[in-house]
């Protein structure tokens, strides 16, 4: 009997033809299944794990895809896309060619909406619903399904003081287990935990906000949900189910480690065990690069303080916030508010480190210019992340930021090549600025396993000759510099320059005039958009100085990448090597 509940699920209407007492093995079967695959695909496990019966009994209660159905972030649609027609392509999630690890409009229709990036949900879900109402569909269920830290971000806030203020038939179900990634920050989650123990003050903050507030309940205790769910059904205007749930539930090391079960890589489906790290003598990943070197910093100069819109272990600020709690700030999903604070310290003379990923800096883009950049503010943007990230796919990929912050007047612009290059700008960058600073490096490792450097001041605009050659002069910018490196290894003769840009802005303009003046070629190369970006920077220059028929640019073309590992991904995008070595062949013939 076990076993074969989930076999028989090709659909919701499927499920629906379920008897309730099926429910609670179908859970049980459910969790096996996204344990099975996640321990060996990798990707979102502990979010998924949670929500089991909340997505079994949407499903099972609501007329989806007809009922509008979304997911916040949706690293957590797992469930969802096994019961809505997946499972069996299921074990190809954020593999290239596979489905999305999210939510996504083109792969389903029970997708109602694209998510990846925080707090859109309630949102869209009003957008759908104003929608329904105006075509005159009053029947249709319009659900969001949203975290108790992506709840706290402004754009969720947004869309409630508008939701309160409508009639619309929207639901949003509170998926609060006290966790984000990081376990959830500031004055809601406080409220949050009140309201579960009983202790909250007698208005309950929903409430007030006009929304028909149901719970908490017990997100795990299906025969619940579904009773409040199908009443729910018929209550109409704007309203709010509180569920709580334990992240990772059902696989013990998920509960016990939330943090590292969010998204564990391989482990052991029976145990949970992670699957152990061979290879020690690795290069460092460069986020850990930076949140060490911000503490070694740190403790010299009083001036410096840290800040990241929750994401303190992936961004690795966490190694300052556990040794500088009064200086390193965990501000939840709130990139505006962590911009505009950083805006705020650097006004009063703070040398505040801001680390965002690059694509969710996109988020506070209003913020960098007015509140940073306008200003002149000397805010130092650590934009981790920054390039093709991999199995995240389009959502998550940084590749628009060169694009995005290089036409920002007074911004400077710089990417490491390497761990040593990384620590340097950090360095000069604490040393005092006269202007804002973005600093880009990728997800995963860099080049040096012994990275710890003495620092040395980077003179702002400066590039590097790494070789010099005749023919063609390669212009990299950032890590992916050590492609072009490893690649002209291979071609004996002096033909082929390479120099490391450093600063997408200022350009090194002296060495490039030189560049363009002694090469036949100039290529350059990023691991970002072409639009707009490095190579632009530099086009830029040569059709200033007349040399623009020398330029070949390398960069990723106006397309959203799909997810993939980092190595497909930029064969794709043809910035890998192979590709490089095709150019440089076909120009060295030429
Ligand atoms: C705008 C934005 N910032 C940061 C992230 C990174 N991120 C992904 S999931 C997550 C935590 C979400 O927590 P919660 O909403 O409580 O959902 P749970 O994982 O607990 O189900 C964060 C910070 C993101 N996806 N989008
Ligand atoms: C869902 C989400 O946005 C994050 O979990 C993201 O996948 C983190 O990526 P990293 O693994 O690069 O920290
Ligand atoms: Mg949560």
């Amino acid at each position: 009997m076990h076993k074969t509940i989930l076999a028989q699920i090709d659909s919701p209407k499927a499920l629906r033809r379920l008897k309730t007492g099926d429910l609670p093995d179908l859970a049980l079967e459910l969790r096996d299944f996204i344990i099975d695959i996640v321990s060996t695909k990798e990707g979102h496990l502990g979010a998924s794990l949670g929500v089991v019966e909340l997505t079994i009994a949407i499903h099972y209660i609501f007329d989806t895809p007809n009922d509008k159905l979304i997911w916040d972030v949706g690293h957590q649609a797992y469930g969802h896309k096994i019961l809505t027609g997946r499972k069996s392509i299921f074990d190809t999630n954020r593999q290239l060619g596979g489905i999305s690890g999210f939510p996504k409009r083109s792969e389903s229709e029970y997708d109602a909406f694209g998510t990846g990036h925080s707090s859109t949900s309630i949102s869209a879900i009003l957008g759908m619903a104003i929608a329904s109402g105006i075509k005159g569909d009053t029947e249709r269920q319009h659900i969001a399904v949203i975290g108790d830290a992506s709840i706290a971000s402004g754009m969720a806030f947004e869309a409630l003081n508008h939701l309160g203020s409508t009639k619309a038939n929207v639901l949003v179900i509170l998926n609060d287990n006290a966790i984000g990634i990081d376990p959830s920050v500031g004055a809601l989650k406080k409220y949050l935990t009140n309201v579960k123990k009983g202790t909250a003050k007698e208005e309950n903050i929903f409430e007030c906000l006009n929304l028909n507030y149901t719970g908490p309940v017990d997100g795990h205790d299906l025969p619940l949900l579904l009773k409040e769910l199908e009443r729910l059904k018929s209550v109409k205007g704007p309203k709010l189910l509180h569920v709580i749930t334990t992240k990772g539930k059902g696989l013990q090391s998920a509960e016990d480690d939330q943090v590292v079960y969010h998204a564990p890589g391989k482990f052991n489906k029976s145990t949970g065990e992670l699957q152990a790290k061979t290879d020690t003598d690795q290069p460092a990943k460069y986020q850990d690069v930076f949140g060490h070197t911000l503490v070694e910093l740190a403790e010299k100069n009083k001036k410096i303080t840290g800040i990241t819109p929750a994401m303190p272990t992936g961004s690795s600020l966490k190694y300052m916030m556990a040794k500088m709690p009064d200086r390193a700030f965990d501000v939840g999903i709130a990139e505006q508010h962590a911009v505009t604070l950083a805006a705020g310290m650097a006004a009063e003379g703070l040398m505040p480190f801001c680390t965002i990923y690059s694509t969710f800096l996109q988020r506070a883009y209003d913020q960098v210019i007015h509140d940073v950049a306008l200003q002149n503010l000397p805010v130092i943007f650590c934009l981790d992340r920054a390039g093709i990230v991999g199995q995240d796919g389009a959502t998550h990929h940084g590749v628009y930021d060169m694009a995005y912050l290089r036409c920002i007047p007074n911004l400077v612009i710089f990417a490491p090549m390497n761990e040593t290059e990384l620590r340097n700008i950090m360095y000069t960058a604490q040393l005092g600025l006269s202007h804002p600073i973005a600093i880009r490096y990728p997800r995963g490792q860099g080049v040096q396993v012994h990275w710890k450097s003495p620092f040395d001041r980077i003179e702002i605009g400066s590039s590097r000759e790494l070789r010099k050659g005749s023919k063609i002069a390669i212009l990299s910018i950032g890590h992916i510099g050590n492609t072009v490196a490893e690649v002209i290894e291979e071609f004996s003769n002096d033909q082929i320059g390479h120099y490391d840009m450093r600063f997408v802005k200022p350009l090194d303009k002296k060495n490039l005039y030189t560049i363009f003046e002694n090469y036949e070629y100039v290529l350059s190369i990023e691991d970002g958009c072409k639009a707009g970006g490095f190579g632009s920077a530099v086009l830029e220059f040569a059709n200033e100085t007349a040399h623009a028929n020398k330029l070949v640019i390398m960069g990723i073309d106006d397309l959203f990448l799909e997810h993939g590992t980092v190595q497909e991904l930029h064969r794709l995008a043809k910035i890998d090597a192979a590709s490089l070595k095709t150019r440089i062949k076909i120009l060295l013939d030429s």
